[in-house]
């Protein structure tokens, strides 16, 4: 059973379509790699997955039901920079989500909630590699040991989809491939569901099962608002010929020249 549908998804902001006519049919535990060019709406997509924006027109279904209308546990998300918090150490960074969840008003446990949460913590840190780092604050990280928190942060509240904005994109590409067994080894641990938006078409063909390519068909020059991307390619990774990401690449540049034109 499909368990994020997508049905004929517009999504408008003001008079500029951003988004026409998407549909999609996920499985649970898929991984979803989305490209396109800049401006294509693939960040409002997420944060439409995510519960911040509601689509203008069409339906997104979680399970068979609306998506809720609010960002909940269900969904966790990692933006490419500065998503943990500067004024809590790493340790509270991942804690902090527990608490929140379980005391929303103190936002603090006691006694053996706390004791089980921290056990938690610990291990999602080690998961991550950051055990040694549990009492540092985020300053004092590297751009990958920051991420690597965000994502820790994200998955010990168990989400059934995690959302991933350019999450290496401003790292070294030494640590981008660290990053990505990480990726991928925390996938295959927890099946959650992964949509991750990426700029290195590489990236997404080497960690997705799935390709999304967000692209526009129509382009109006005297109108550069009137058109939305829509999902051009949709492809199952690890059965593509090479003719088809070359024709991948021409097009998104051909969009990403229009926009800047
Ligand atoms: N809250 C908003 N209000 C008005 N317009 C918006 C809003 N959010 C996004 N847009 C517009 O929607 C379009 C798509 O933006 P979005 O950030 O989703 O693109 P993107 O494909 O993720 O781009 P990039 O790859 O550069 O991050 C852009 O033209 C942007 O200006």
């Amino acid at each position: 059973m499909s368990f994020i549908t997508v049905n004929n998804l517009w999504k408008e902001y003001g008079d500029q379509v951003v988004l026409e006519n998407l549909n999609l049919s996920v499985k649970q535990g898929e991984f979803c790699t989305l490209v396109g060019a800049s401006g294509c709406g693939k960040s409002t997509f997420l944060k439409m997955l995510l519960g911040q924006e509601t689509q203008t027109r069409g339906e997104l279904l979680l399970d068979g039901a609306a998506f809720p209308a609010e960002p909940d546990r269900n969904r966790g998300i990692v933006f490419q920079r500065y998503s943990v918090f500067p004024h809590l150490t790493v340790r509270q960074n991942v804690l902090m989500g527990l608490e929140l969840e379980q005391k929303p008003l103190l936002g603090k446990l006691f006694g053996r909630a706390r004791k089980d949460a921290l056990a938690r913590v610990e291990a999602m840190l080690e998961s991550v590699g950051l055990s040694p780092s549990a009492n540092k604050w985020p300053h004092e990280l590297s751009g990958g040991m920051q991420q690597r928190l965000a994502i820790a942060q994200s998955l010990i509240m168990r989400p059934r989809v995690l959302l991933l904005d350019e999450p290496f994109g401003a790292l070294d590409p030494g640590i981008r491939s660290d990053m990505h067994n990480l990726l991928l080894k925390l996938w295959r641990e927890t099946g959650t569901t992964i949509f991750m938006v990426t700029h290195d078409l590489k990236e997404g063909f080497y960690l997705g099962t799935r390709l999304l390519v967000f692209d526009k068909t129509r382009h109006d020059p005297h109108s550069p608002n009137a058109y939305g991307a829509t999902i051009t390619y949709d492809l199952p990774i690890g059965k593509t010929d090479r003719a088809v990401l070359e024709d991948i690449d021409h097009s998104v540049a051909k969009t990403a020249r229009y926009q800047a034109a």
